[in-house]
């Protein structure tokens, strides 16, 4: 996945005006410019299209396309170095790629933790659906991880809670 430009995380791609190119063709030419290497992305790639309510009351309702392409390690990390230092968006859109922990550990670090930041749209329940349908982390592995998720971000809240409360003495004090 990637660190977006706006803080988010989610999947290389973006927008596609399918009255100007093909789903996939559009999808190859996102990868390139966040990627910064040609990846070849076919109908066969497809997993999932769903319709995605907009992220913000400015923001136009959204159909997505969700597509999953198996990789080799050094595939992986060929992408990797490439993202860092080629690509277009690198630094722009993109603030680099960060690959998924697959376990948990003891104290919920690794995948619970990960499940608890914040992901741009449909994002989380995207990564959710393809570790599942790949048999990447077993349903009850995942069950767990979530669990644990779900009390990080509400101590999350709580924290970011306490900050404000914080930050609201100071700015009467001055
Ligand atoms: O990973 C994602 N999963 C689901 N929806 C996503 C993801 N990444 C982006 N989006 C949604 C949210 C935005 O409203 C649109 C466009 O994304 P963006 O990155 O701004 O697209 P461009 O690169 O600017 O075309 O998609």
């Amino acid at each position: 996945m990637q660190m977006r430009f706006d803080g988010l995380l989610g999947f290389p791609g973006g927008l596609v005006n399918p009255s100007k190119e093909t789903l996939e063709a559009g999808l190859s030419r996102e990868l390139s410019e966040e990627l910064g290497v040609a990846i070849p992305i076919s109908a066969e790639n497809h997993m999932e299209s769903c319709h995605a309510p907009a992220s913000s009351p400015s923001s136009s309702h959204l159909i997505t396309h969700f597509y999953v392409k198996k990789m080799e390690e050094e595939q992986i990390m060929e992408v990797e170095r490439a993202a860092a230092s080629t690509a277009a968006d690198h630094g722009l859109e993109v603030l680099g790629m960060v690959r998924v922990p697959l376990y948990t550990m003891k104290g919920g670090g690794g995948l619970a933790s990960f499940l608890s930041h914040s992901f741009i749209g449909n994002a989380r329940s995207q990564l959710v659906d393809s570790l599942l349908r790949f048999n990447l982390v077993s349903p009850k592995e995942l069950h767990k991880a979530l669990t644990h998720s779900l009390k990080i971000h509400t101590h999350t809240a709580e924290d970011l809670q306490a900050a404000l409360v914080l930050t609201e003495v100071k700015r009467k004090q001055f």
